[in-house]
């Protein structure tokens, strides 16, 4: 959810700011000058500009405040801020600009342009500025974190977490603690099943993922077990996951309110809580898991643990930045996994097809539900195929951004100064046809290599900036490999023991973004037990 609040922020300021607003699309006919695009970066754009006739911020077409407002509580995209990036594009084309109160954002909607911006964004880029989240920090005297930090500050930061992050050796570490807190879904869906009037049914799957994708990336994160897929979840476990639920929901709440409010409406005081809670519970947690490595290690044991030991013995970060480190690395990593995982788990369950060969290649390289392991994940491309086309559908962070403060920019034909915020709109890009073939259609096929005549194997290629719900470069996600690993093995366990059916008459389900893009509806599966 560090996602969630930082990389999917711009987006949800645009849903408020970019409306369509027809009548400028007759707005400034541009006047024909050679594309200019950089191919490195630290251009030089102010003498490109000069020699090229570059068009600024001002010409780009983009909608009123009235549109914009008229957008969201007439014709209800509040909560479709995916779809406003395709209706935009449709009015103003790849490029457009929106402005609503003290935002400002150049939206970009092609692999193209996202390429450009992202070939300029600089050497340590920057999502978007988040100064109700700096000024927490400061107020509780705390470190920046992953989110907050910036430059030198925020890469050395990043130096320290990725390497036992990103590198797939590494994370293989962390197959056993993630197959035990797969175990505890499987038998929490059994107890939900039988439970059910049919003895089939789990209703709300997306709740329970959530529980999943809690306890999985907190036992990788605290070395330890939280209990949240238990009949009884500890009262610990709860606070936990109700101020990380607040935090995130308010924190897009005072962003929209002026400071002078503070001292009549309740929400700042509410989110300073929820972050005071939050951290909280993250700190006593690795304070306790400190006490254990200090009994470890008097009683002369080796100090051996996995991701929080690996931070806490490193002379590269401090105590106050490995809490922060660890708070924001939780928050990453809850609902994105779990809503992915919902969405998969919703189009298989609707396409027996696709599910049946699912199952069979699972069955084929782990039989009698073997645990799966990494290599063995490596020999599944079908099962990496459902959730790559589940991301391309469901981008859970349907837009990112990038505040461009190093450099300035030149996009398109346009040039932009420093301190421009642009909006990376790939929601759109990933259901563009021109870059997918059927692009509504949920087809896994699209990314399995394919054989030629003559029996040469040939990968389905795409523009590399056509799909990145990862994001993208020094700044992309740290928590991918975790990510993906948690939902093969979750999925691949799941194929293994159930067969999994729409409930009976169930509608069909439309993402709303939220933030994040989550199902709209609860999902209700049947689960039928594979013999
Ligand atoms: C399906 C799962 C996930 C998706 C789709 C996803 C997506 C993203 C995206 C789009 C960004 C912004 C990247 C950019 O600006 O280029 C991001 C950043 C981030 N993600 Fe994830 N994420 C996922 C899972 C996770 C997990 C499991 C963790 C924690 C282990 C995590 C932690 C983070 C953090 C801390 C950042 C901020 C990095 C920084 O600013 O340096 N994410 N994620």
């Amino acid at each position: 959810m560090a996602c969630q609040a930082a990389a999917a922020r711009p987006l949800r300021l645009s849903a408020l700011c970019s409306r369509i607003q027809p009548e400028l699309r007759t707005a400034p006919v541009p006047v024909p000058v050679p594309v200019l695009v950089p191919s490195r970066r630290n251009t030089n754009v102010q003498a490109a500009t000069r020699a090229g006739g570059l068009k600024t911020i001002n010409d780009l077409p983009g909608p009123s405040t009235a549109r914009t407002l008229y957008w969201i509580f007439v014709k209800g995209y509040a909560d479709r801020s995916h779809l406003l990036q395709d209706l935009q594009k449709s009015l103003y084309g790849p490029i457009w600009r929106s402005r609503f109160g003290s935002f400002d954002l150049v939206n970009v909607a092609s692999p193209e342009l996202i390429s450009q911006v992202i070939q300029q964004e600089g050497r340590y880029p920057v999502r978007a500025v988040l100064p109700h989240w700096k000024e927490y920090r400061q107020l509780r005297g705390q470190a920046d974190g992953l989110h907050v930090g910036t430059g030198p500050e925020w890469y050395r930061l990043r130096s320290v977490l990725n390497p036992k992050m990103l590198k797939l050796r590494e994370v293989s570490a962390f197959s056993a603690t993630v197959h035990n807190v797969v175990g505890d879904l499987l038998q929490r869906i059994e107890h939900l099943r039988h439970q059910s009037q049919d003895r089939t049914t789990v209703r709300d799957l997306t709740s329970e993922l959530y529980k999943f994708g809690f306890e999985g990336i907190s036992s990788i994160l605290f070395e330890t077990r939280l209990g949240c897929l238990q009949e009884q979840i500890p009262e610990d476990t709860l606070r936990f996951i109700a101020a990380t639920g607040s935090m995130l929901m308010l924190s897009d709440l005072v962003t929209l309110f002026p400071r002078w409010t503070r001292s009549i409406l309740p929400f700042w005081k509410r989110f300073v809580q929820a972050w005071d809670d939050l951290y909280g519970v993250a700190r006593m947690l690795i304070d306790r898991r400190i006490a254990e490595i200090n009994a470890q290690v008097s009683s002369g044991e080796p100090a051996e643990g996995m991701y929080l030991t690996y931070l806490l013995s490193s002379d590269k970060i401090t105590r106050a930045e490995v809490d922060i480190s660890v708070t924001e690395l939780l928050l990453g990593g809850v609902d994105t996994t779990s809503n992915t995982l919902s969405w998969t788990l919703y189009h298989l369950a609707r396409d027996g097809r696709a599910q049946e060969r699912l199952y069979r290649e699972v069955d084929s390289v782990c039989p009698h539900r073997r645990e799966p392991t990494l290599d063995d994940i490596g020999q599944m491309p079908f099962l990496k195929a459902v959730i790559k086309e589940t991301l391309r559908l469901y981008p859970v962070v349907p837009g990112n951004g990038r505040f461009v403060s190093e450099n300035e920019v030149v996009v398109d034909n346009y040039w932009f100064p420093r301190k421009t915020q642009f909006h990376l709109c790939h929601y759109t890009v990933s259901h563009d046809e021109a870059q997918f073939v059927d692009p509504e259609s949920f087809i896994p096929e699209r990314w399995l290599r394919r054989q030629t005549a003559r029996g040469q194997p040939v990968l389905f290629q795409h523009h590399p900036y056509s799909f990145i719900p990862f994001g993208v470069g020094v700044r992309g996600c740290v928590g991918k490999r975790v990510a993906e690993m948690e939902m093969y093995f979750a999925l691949s366990r799941l194929m293994q023991h159930y067969k999994i059916q729409p409930e009976v008459g169930a509608p069909a389900v439309k993402p709303k973004t939220r933030i994040l893009m989550i199902p709209s509806k609860p999902i209700n599966l049947r689960f039928l037990p594979r013999t």
